[in-house]
């Protein structure tokens, strides 16, 4: 016999209140009209001559496989596996020991880019597996497995992305706190840098910023959720808030020259931006008023660029899906 399930959840922008959110300090956040795919495969062997258990996972993006024997499991795999392998072990009382379990994976959201790629996978992980054995979604059961997913991938993260990515829509967030809202920016563009960053390190960073200057990152932190909750409050000072909000990231040392740089050309023609996600590299977002995506990349031409999208915000959560 076989079972199939399939499910998609969105990637992420966050607004406002990167880095504080770890803090407990509210932030913005909205899903974006970028999925990832997975589909979950559970096919019972009648004649297992071999009497292996295998998981075999297809990952097209980066266009790696791998064949698992489930009952001889080793600690030395990707992260991605690990993850994999804890979500198998959490069900693995549902799995006949004389099935192979397929797992595939495919994804609109670039990878490491800050937009939310670790959560949507670990969302659609916890989303396959709680369909085939379940029957059903439970967004509150899955959001918070997919957190200590995503604590496999970045140790402790405040959990807005695996939140965003299970309810969609947009959300003010804390860690104590849940909230949908009305949020609509028009002319919202991702300028993807392309440069490689590293969430852990950026957090690690941030930490012994606050750690060595214990005044001034409390201070910081403060004002990074005040910058927030006026996005919220007065959404006609969107412009401002945004070089506020960047002038505390950098405060908070997740800037870079490069960054620094492209925030400065678009500045000189008013466009406001700021980091997206963690920083060091990665995604920025910028209000681009009526330049085309063309003209911005004219207008970072000299600069580290690797895409720009504009996107549909406050989509659907995890959602089961027909095709593949
Ligand atoms: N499409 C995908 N295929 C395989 N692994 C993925 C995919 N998307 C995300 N991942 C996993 O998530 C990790 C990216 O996490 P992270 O660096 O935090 O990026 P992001 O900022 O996009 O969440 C990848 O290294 C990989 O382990
Ligand atoms: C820096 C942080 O606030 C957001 C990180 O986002 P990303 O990993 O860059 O998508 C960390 C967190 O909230 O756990």
């Amino acid at each position: 016999m076989k079972k199939t399930v399939i499910v998609s959840s969105p990637g992420k922008l966050i607004i406002g209140g990167e880095h504080a959110v770890v803090y407990g300090r509210r932030a913005l956040v909205t899903s974006i009209g970028m999925r990832l795919y997975m589909e979950l495969t559970e096919e019972e062997i009648e004649n297992n001559e071999t009497n292996k258990s295998l998981l075999k996972i297809l990952f097209h993006d980066t266009n790696q496989h791998y064949s698992i024997d489930l009952l001889d499991i080793h600690d030395s795999y990707p992260i991605e596996i690990q993850a994999i392998l804890y979500v198998y072990n959490r069900f693995k009382s549902f799995i006949s020991n004389q099935s192979h379990l397929n797992i595939q994976v495919r994804s609109e959201i670039p990878i490491g880019a800050g937009l939310g790629s670790s959560a949507a996978f670990s969302v659609c992980l916890v989303g396959c597996f709680y369909l085939l054995y379940y029957k059903t979604f439970n967004q509150e059961d899955i959001n918070q497995l997919s957190y200590k997913v995503e604590c496999i991938f970045h140790g402790t993260p405040s959990g807005i992305d695996n939140t965003i990515s299970t309810y969609g829509q947009s959300l003010v967030y804390s860690r104590t706190l849940k909230k949908h809202i009305n949020f609509h920016l028009s002319n919202l563009a991702i300028i993807d840098t392309g440069i490689p960053k590293s969430t852990k390190k950026m957090v690690d960073l941030v930490r012994l910023f606050i750690e060595n200057n214990q005044k001034d990152g409390e201070k910081c932190l403060n004002d990074i959720e005040l910058c927030v909750d006026k996005m919220i409050e007065y959404p006609e000072q969107i412009n401002q808030l945004f070089q506020q909000n960047q002038q505390l990231l950098k405060c908070l040392g997740v800037s870079t020259i490069e960054i620094d740089n492209i925030i400065q050309i678009l500045a000189d023609k008013n466009i406001s931006a700021k980091i997206t996600g963690a920083g060091g590299g990665g995604c920025l977002i910028a209000l681009t008023s009526n330049f085309t995506k063309d003209q911005i990349l004219d207008l970072l031409k000299d600069n580290h660029i690797k895409s720009i999208y504009f996107v549909e915000c406050g989509v659907e959560g995890l959602r089961e899906e027909q095709i593949f």
